[in-house]
């Protein structure tokens, strides 16, 4: 289980965005983060992440986050992603095999080009293997950060808002894969825009707009109730 306990964070300007959050996420299981512009929710993810300053933290099965890292995979929002780098599909999949290895192991060359041809396979970018990642189209290049994120083989899977901008097959493509990771038992938990998906994707949703207004499963969380708390209107016949 993943515990988020007494999250707060205040930025160098002194503004406090994240107030005492605490919740659970059940392994194995699809999380939301949800809430409106600015509520912190990118923040609330680098805070469980730790990758930038804040009060309380996070653990996963009890062990600290920082202490797991190379079990945790990440996939950035897209748009922070440098697409100048010179890097093909398949090279940058391959990237993500070496949280995976012990310092100076090397993965076989023929064990290392099956494993990436068949998250390829996965990510249905087996054609596209040796093009330039700045020159995909944006759902392409999700799928791809994907596809490096899986090879990872995490047990935890953080993601911020994989879906803005991307076509819908990518889409239903990544959201299947994620569905096929819980399956498998790994845990899931993403930054989340389009509250028309959410009772549709998530088994539980967290509702934060600075401080958090609720936690726990959707068919309890995802109420005209809380979306009034959250986003100021009555917007849901729910
Ligand atoms: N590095 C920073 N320094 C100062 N303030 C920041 C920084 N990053 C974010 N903020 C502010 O913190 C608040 C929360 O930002 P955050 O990006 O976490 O919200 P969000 O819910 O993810 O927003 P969005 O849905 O628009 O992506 C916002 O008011 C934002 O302007």
């Amino acid at each position: 289980m993943l515990i988020v306990n007494g999250v707060s964070v205040v930025y160098q300007n002194r503004k406090k965005v994240l107030s005492d959050v605490s919740f659970s996420v059940p392994t194995g299981t699809i999380t939301g983060i949800i809430g409106p512009n600015g509520a912190g929710k990118s923040t609330l993810l680098n805070s469980i992440l730790g990758v930038i300053p804040h009060e309380g933290g996070a653990t996963f099965d009890g062990v600290s986050l920082p202490q797991m890292a190379k079990k945790i995979g990440y996939v950035q929002q897209k748009s922070k992603v440098d697409l100048n780098f010179p890097i093909t599909v398949a090279e940058t999949i391959g990237l993500g095999i070496l949280p995976r290895l012990r310092l100076f192991q090397r993965l076989s060359k023929k064990k290392y080009r099956h494993e990436i041809e068949s998250v390829m396979d996965r990510i249905e970018m087996t054609e596209f293997a040796d093009r330039q990642i700045g020159q995909l189209s944006g759902g392409q290049l999700q799928r791809v950060m994907i596809g490096r994120c899986i090879i990872q083989q995490p047990e935890l899977i953080l993601l911020d808002e994989p879906f803005a901008g991307i076509d819908a097959h990518s889409e239903a493509t990544i959201m299947k894969i994620l569905r096929e990771l819980k399956a498998e038992g790994k845990t899931i938990l993403m930054v989340h825009h389009d509250l028309n998906k959410v009772s549709e994707y998530f088994d539980n949703t967290v509702i934060i707009k600075k401080n958090l207004i609720a936690a726990g499963k959707t068919d309890d969380t995802f109420n005209s109730k809380n979306m009034s708390a959250a986003y100021g209107l009555p917007m849901l016949e729910v």
